[in-house]
């Protein structure tokens, strides 16, 4: 399952189209948030931070909820509601409203100051405030967003406290999936409130793989060719890695024998390249600097993985086109072939996937997936530890295996990068890219 994922822009079309009012549609994100921050932190004292907007008017509607739950809840206002549903939504809660700047902390924090809304940093006065709340208190439950987080770049616009409970509302944003705002999220929560979220972008869910037929064979099951460079460790890397992950044939050309290779792989000095059984081809991992490799690469017809020192002899982006290639470039790799795009990483990702009609797979802590027609995978989050030496190679070898068993360029990138977060949870903290072989 995949879920959509949408900017602030697209998520206020879905909200202008939903068959409900939107004060209906606020009343349910408030009644989710109460009920969520009820069963996340139990019944203990809370105080709601309301903004001027309608994430503040989210505030009001959670606050009467809670109320009417039996829970201790006081309203601490940064200023009075901007928009009409706010004022509504303000006018139903009977209780006192405070002023933020002198309410006191309480052990339950729920923050409803921005949402989609927030263009700009909070004030100085109001992001300290806003802190010293956050620290006096024992748990911290964001509204749609952490306040001071921008919904499309993932940017912290001002400090932000790190949530405990992020209660999402209708739809995922790019902000939740997005570094450094992910690491903020705490927790984070699909609160459906009956939108009919619709998007080219999603997140990655769990792949559905291709069956093995009954009657395959080796190379029915997809033959990968790995082209080996001068770091022998690294192909060795991701060879395993494509044995690993389904492809019925490895096979790695090499001028001398790479020891660390798996029985399995077969090793040529014959880069028969022109073989038509090759599902995928492999460039890149231990390359070094030897760009004929490349070169060779790119006159055969296969579809391709083009990693690591692969992708900063490409030259020219548009080189790519016709290549049916999947790039896996982390940021470095990634600027030195597409230089400093403009916009967030979203943007970026898919204006690289255009300029060079190549699935790109930008790494990262927030690894984004971009097919050249406009679709955008978010990876949900995987573990830190993954970012160690020789994990890029291994990434790189599932997702040839993928392509070679005949899935679909940007359905096999995005299966890739869920498999590879997934070993290395099962791995363990303690992993190197070795010990993530095992874990496919
Ligand atoms: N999508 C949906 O289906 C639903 C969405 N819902 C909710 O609505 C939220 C979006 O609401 P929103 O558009 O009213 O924006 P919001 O985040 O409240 O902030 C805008 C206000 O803040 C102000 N402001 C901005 N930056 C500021 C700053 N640094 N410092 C001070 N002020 C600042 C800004 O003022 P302005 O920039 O105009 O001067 C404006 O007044 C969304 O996140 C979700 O929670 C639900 O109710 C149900 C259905
Ligand atoms: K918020």
């Amino acid at each position: 399952m995949s879920r959509p994922i949408l900017t602030a822009a697209a998520m206020r079309r879905a909200e202008a189209a939903a068959p409900v009012g939107l004060d209906l549609l606020m009343e349910r994100a408030g009644q989710s948030l109460a009920e969520a921050a009820l069963r996340f932190a139990g019944p203990m004292p809370a105080l709601v931070l309301c903004g001027p907007g309608n994430n503040g008017g989210d505030g009001y509607v959670a606050a009467r909820h809670l109320a009417k739950l039996g829970l201790d809840v006081r309203v601490a206002t940064l200023a009075e509601p901007a928009t009409d549903l706010a004022r509504a939504a303000r006018e139903q809660w009977t209780g006192r409203v405070e002023a933020l700047a002198t309410a006191e902390p309480a052990p339950l924090l729920i923050d409803c100051l921005f949402g989609t809304g927030l263009k700009r940093g909070l004030e100085a006065s109001l992001a300290s405030r806003f802190k010293a709340l956050a620290a006096s208190a024992s748990l911290l439950v964001a509204a749609d967003l952490p306040s001071g987080v921008e919904a499309d770049s993932g940017a912290l616009l001002s400090d932000v406290p790190a949530a405990d409970l992020t209660l999402a509302f209708g739809a995922l944003k790019p902000a939740h999936r997005l570094m450094p705002a992910m690491a903020r999220m705490g927790r984070l929560v699909l609160a459906d409130i009956g939108i009919a979220a619709d998007s080219q972008w999603h997140e990655i869910g769990a792949p559905v793989l291709p069956a093995i037929a009954a009657d395959a064979h080796k190379y029915s099951r997809g033959l990968v060719h790995a082209l080996a460079g001068t770091m022998p460790g690294a192909i060795a890397l991701s060879a395993g890695a494509a044995a690993r992950s389904g492809a019925g044939y490895v096979r790695v050309s090499t001028s001398k024998p790479i020891a660390a290779l798996p029985l399995a792989v077969v090793q040529t000095g014959d880069a028969k390249l022109s073989d038509p059984r090759i599902g995928c081809l492999l460039v890149g991992p231990g390359m070094g600097d030897l760009p004929q490799l490349l070169t060779l690469a790119l006159t055969s017809h296969a579809p391709k993985v083009i990693d690591a020192d692969a992708i900063r002899h490409v030259g020219e982006p548009a080189r790519l086109k016709g290549q049916d290639a999947i790039l896996t470039p982390h940021a470095g790799e990634f600027s030195a072939l597409f230089g400093e795009l403009p916009g967030t990483k979203a943007e970026q990702a898919l204006a690289a996937a255009e300029a060079s009609g190549a699935v790109i797979v930008f790494k990262g802590a927030d690894t984004l997936v971009a097919a050249p027609d406009g679709r955008l995978g978010f990876a949900p989050p995987a573990p830190a530890w993954l970012a160690t030496a020789g994990t890029g190679d291994v990434l790189a070898g599932i997702i040839a295996a993928l392509r070679a068993r005949g899935m679909p360029a940007f359905e096999a990138a995005c299966a890739g990068v869920w498999l590879h977060g997934r070993a290395a949870e099962r791995a363990g903290p303690t992993m190197t890219a070795d010990d993530l072989l095992a874990h496919l």
